[in-house]
Parts: structure tokens; sequence; C-alpha cells
């Protein structure tokens, strides 16, 4: 981006994202045991290695990529120097990132996270970051705001895709589940979004979910991992995102990584899937 210019709203580059590469997103995931299998070391080294790697396998592929920053962060002060350097190495790709970090906290402390990993010219800055919503949707403004401000995402956890989130995420009141409120509260955010394009703030569903909330008003982006190791498929996919399925991002990390660490062969993988996840026609 050159400087001063401001940059497109997340939900516009990610349409443009899709419309170009399909629907499929990939993890890099450096969980120590694929660290092990690749004959890398456990460290901040073998971290780095393992998404260049990663990313000269599939970054050219995919409309975005989605670091998992637990796997960076495990390696303190080192894992986030690799972290920054990938972001960076993300753009220069031509994909989206996604910064898979489900940060969420009492609004004056989300402010400094908000700044951390949306702000202009942070170190960390994603394309989009993934949020958690449970102090409620309303602690999470700033990052809306920040987000809004400098032509950032979100992606807010609604209905996770692990077996334990059922009982918080599903439960029930007077006006639907839970899940249902944090996708509305989303969905009103985006009111004012071109028809057609989503608007810049997505909610996360897992593709594991049998009681899924409604994304028909989302009127934004779905983040769907759960695909692959966790047991989902095309079919959940399709039933779970409905209306929203040209504007979800389907994850899939391990199923890909475990490819490696041969790069063309975790290419052919994401090739493969990148076929079967593409839900819009090229542009
Ligand atoms: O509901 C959620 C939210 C995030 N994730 C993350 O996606 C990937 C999935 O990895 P796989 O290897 O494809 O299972 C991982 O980073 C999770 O933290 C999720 O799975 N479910």
């Amino acid at each position: 981006m050159t400087e001063g210019t401001p940059r497109a709203p997340f939900g516009a580059r990610l349409h443009s994202a899709i419309a170009a590469r399909g629907n499929l997103c990939v993890g890099i995931d450096p969980h120590p045991v694929l660290l092990e299998a690749w004959g890398l070391g456990v460290d901040a080294a073998g971290v780095r290695e393992f998404s260049r790697r990663s990313l000269e396998a599939f970054g050219d592929l995919v409309p975005a990529v989605k670091p998992q920053v637990a796997f960076f962060e495990e390696h303190g002060s080192a894992g986030f120097a690799v972290l920054e350097e990938l972001l960076g190495s993300i753009t220069e790709s031509g994909a989206l990132s996604v910064a898979d970090a489900k940060r969420g906290d009492i609004g004056s402390t989300m402010a400094g996270y908000a700044r951390a990993w949306l702000g202009a010219d942070s170190p960390l800055a994603c394309d989009a970051l993934t949020v958690s919503p449970y102090l409620g949707v309303g602690s999470l403004a700033a990052a809306f705001d920040t987000a809004s401000e400098n032509g950032r995402g979100l992606f807010v956890l609604a209905r996770t895709s692990n077996p334990e989130a059922g009982g918080l995420q599903g439960a029930g009141g007077p006006t639907g589940t839970v899940a249902q409120s944090v996708v509305d509260e989303v969905g009103r955010r985006n009111a004012a979004s071109d028809p057609g394009v989503p608007g810049s703030f997505g909610v996360v569903v897992g593709a594991t979910v049998g009681d899924p909330p409604r994304l028909d008003s989302l009127s934004g982006p779905v983040l769907m991992p759960g695909v692959g190791e966790q047991g989902g498929t095309l079919a959940d996919v399709r039933r779970i995102a409905g209306p929203a399925l040209p504007h979800t991002l389907v994850n899939v990390s391990r199923h890909v990584l475990r490819a490696g660490p041969d790069v063309d062969a975790m290419r052919s993988v994401a090739r493969a899937l990148a076929e079967t996840y593409r839900f819009v026609g090229p542009a």
C-alpha cells in the first residue's frame, strides 16, 4: 500500500481474494509434534523454517492464511519475531493474514490488543484477527473501531468447533442461543455494507457443529474451522454456511501440514482442497 492511501475495507478485500482464489484458508499451526515430524527443532528457528516452507507451498494458492498465534507465543519474544516476519510474508504472497489469537478483555484492555493487532503500523498488524465475545460483544468496541479505521477485520467467536463449546454457546434464552446473539450483534455492525460485498466483521462457526446459528443476517464473512482432522466435511460446510457460503473461509490446518515437510506434497493437498472449497466463479 502506498503511504497515505487508505486501505480498502477488509470485507471488500476478502471478497476480491475469494473471487480470485476460492474459499480455502490454510492454517500455519507449528505444533511441536509437527515440528518433530518435519525434522525441525521445537524452537523459534524450527517455527521459522516451518512457516517459510508452509507459505511457499500454499501462500499463492489461497485467499487467506491463518497463523495460530499460540504456537508462536510459546517460544516467547523469538516466536513473536517469527510471527511478525510471517505476517509480512503472507502479504507479499498475495494472501490476507488472519491472526488466530482469540483476544478478548474488558474494554480498556481490549484497546491495547486492538492497537497491537489492528493498528495502522503495529509490528503485529494482521488483515483480520479472531476475538472472543465472551466478556460481552460490547467489550470488543475498540477492536471494531480500530479495525474499521485501518481497513482491517474481525472474526468473532460465535459457535466454535470444539465439543466442549455447546453447553455455553448453544445455551438458549427467549431470543435464541448465545451464539445466535453474537452473530446478530456482529451483523448489526455490518449494516451499512454494499449489497453482495461482505462487511468487515465476521464470525467463527465450526464445521463440526450440529446446531449452528443462522447466518442470513450477518452480511459479513464466516471463518469455518473444523474440516479435516476435526471431522467436518464439505456437506457440513454447505449446511452450516447456508446463504453465507460465498463469503465463507473454510480453514484447514493439520490436514495440509501433515503432508510436509515436502513443499510439493503440501502444495498438492492444498491445491485439491482449494478446488473442492470454491463456492464462487473465477474473477
Ligand atoms: O472454533 C474454532 C476456532 C478456531 N480453531 C482453530 O482452527 C485451527 C484448526 O486446525 P485443524 O488442524 O484444521 O484442526 C486451529 O488453529 C484452531 O485453533 C478451531 O479449530 N475451531
